[in-house]
C-alpha cells in the first residue's frame, strides 16, 4: 500500500512516529542541536518558509540575498551558521542539504522533528536546485508538479527492516500555480511545470555515457530519455521524490523548483562556463524570492534584483 499526503489540521508538523513522545530528549545529531541543549520554539516557532538546496554556499548567498530582498536590518554578511557545530549541514534559516536521496532524508527527518518540537505552524517548504533539462532550453526553471521515480511512477521506494515501502510523492498543486504565476515577475529566463525524475545517481542512474561505467549504447540513452519525456518528464535530479515523500507525510506544503543546467537530449556533460552557472543558479532563488515576497505582501509582480555568486 502506498502512503500518501495528509495536510494536518491547525497547521502543524505532523510526526509520524509513535517512540518520539517516550523520548525525554531528542538529539538532532545532524544539526548539532536537541530539545534539551537548545530552545527550538524561541529560535525557530515563528519560522513560515524552510529553503533547502545541494550546497553550502549556494545556501548562504541565498539567505543574504533574502536578507536584502525582505528589508531586514543590516547587509546580511553577518549571518550566522545556526549548525556551525558539525559540518554536516549549514542552516541560516534556509539551508544545504547534500547531494541525493540518502543526504535530504537524513536532513529532513531532523529538519522536520526540529519544526514539530518548535511548534511551528502553516510551514512551506521548498527545494531550490540544480537539474538536467529533457527537451528544455538551457537555463530553464522547471517548478515540478509530479515527482517521479527512473521508471516514471510519483513513488518513493524505501527498504524498511527488510521489506520495500512505498510512499506517494503528491506536492501541493496550488503552490505550484502560486509560483508560476510569481514567474512574471522574474520574465527574464522560461519557467515552466513539468515532472521532475528523481534518480540513486548522477551518471548511469540518469543515462549518461562518461560515467566511470556505462552499460547501454548512446541509441539507448535515448530511447530512454525520450521515454521520460514523452512520460511529461521535464528534469531530472537527485532528492525530489525523498523530498516530496517526507514533506507531504509529515503535513508540510513543500515545492521543488529547479533550474536546468543543460538539455540532456543534446549531451551528457555540463559545459557552460563558471560564470554561466552561477547565474543559472540564481534563477530559482529570483523565482522563490518573488514568491515569499508575493506572500508576505511586500511585492506586486515588478522584477527582483539578483543574489550574489557563491
Ligand atoms: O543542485 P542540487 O540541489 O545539489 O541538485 C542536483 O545537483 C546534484 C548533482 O550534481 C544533485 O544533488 C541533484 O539533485
Ligand atoms: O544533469 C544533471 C544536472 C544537475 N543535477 C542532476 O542531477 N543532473
Amino acid at each position: 500500500m502506498t502512503e500518501t499526503t495528509r495536510y494536518s489540521g491547525g497547521g502543524l508538523v505532523h510526526i509520524k512516529n509513535p517512540h518520539l513522545e517516550a523520548m525525554d530528549e531528542d538529539v538532532l545529531y545532524h544539526l548539532d542541536l536537541g530539545t534539551k541543549t537548545h530552545d527550538l520554539p524561541a529560535m525557530f516557532g515563528d519560522v513560515k518558509f524552510v529553503c533547502v538546496g545541494g550546497s553550502p554556499n549556494r545556501m548562504r548567498a541565498f539567505a543574504q540575498f533574502m536578507h536584502k530582498e525582505l528589508g531586514l536590518e543590516g547587509d546580511g554578511e553577518e549571518l550566522a551558521d545556526i549548525c556551525a557545530g558539525t559540518d554536516r549541514y549549514a542552516m541560516y534559516r534556509v539551508g544545504p542539504h547534500g547531494m541525493g536521496i540518502p543526504s535530504v532524508s537524513i536532513m529532513l527527518h531532523e529538519l522536520i522533528k526540529l519544526l514539530h518540537h518548535a511548534k511551528c505552524r502553516d510551514v512551506t517548504i521548498i527545494r531550490i536546485g540544480t537539474s538536467g533539462g529533457l527537451g528544455v532550453q538551457a537555463g530553464s526553471v522547471v517548478i515540478t508538479d509530479r515527482a517521479v521515480d527512473a521508471r516514471f511512477q510519483p513513488r518513493f521506494e524505501q527498504v524498511v527492516l527488510g521489506d520495500v515501502v512505498v510512499r506517494g510523492t503528491d506536492l501541493d498543486g496550488g503552490l505550484v500555480e502560486e509560483l508560476l504565476a510569481c514567474s512574471e515577475a522574474v520574465p527574464d529566463f522560461p519557467t515552466l511545470v513539468g515532472h521532475t525524475m528523481c534518480t540513486y545517481d548522477f551518471y548511469e542512474g540518469q543515462g549518461r555515457l562518461d560515467g566511470a561505467l556505462c552499460s547501454f549504447s548512446n541509441e539507448k540513452k535515448l530511447q530512454y530519455l525520450k521515454r521520460a519525456h514523452d512520460a511529461g518528464v521535464r528534469n531530472i535530479e537527485m532528492e525530489s521524490t525523498a523530498f516530496a515523500a517526507l514533506c507531504g507525510l509529515c503535513g508540510l506544503r513543500a515545492a521543488v523548483v529547479c533550474v536546468t543546467l543543460l538539455d540532456r537530449l543534446e549531451g551528457d556533460q555540463i559545459r557552460a562556463s563558471h560564470e554561466v552557472l552561477q547565474e543559472y543558479q540564481q534563477r530559482p532563488q529570483r523565482l522563490v524570492a518573488a514568491f515569499i515576497q508575493r506572500r508576505l505582501g511586500l511585492r506586486a509582480a515588478a522584477g527582483n534584483t539578483r543574489p550574489s555568486s557563491d
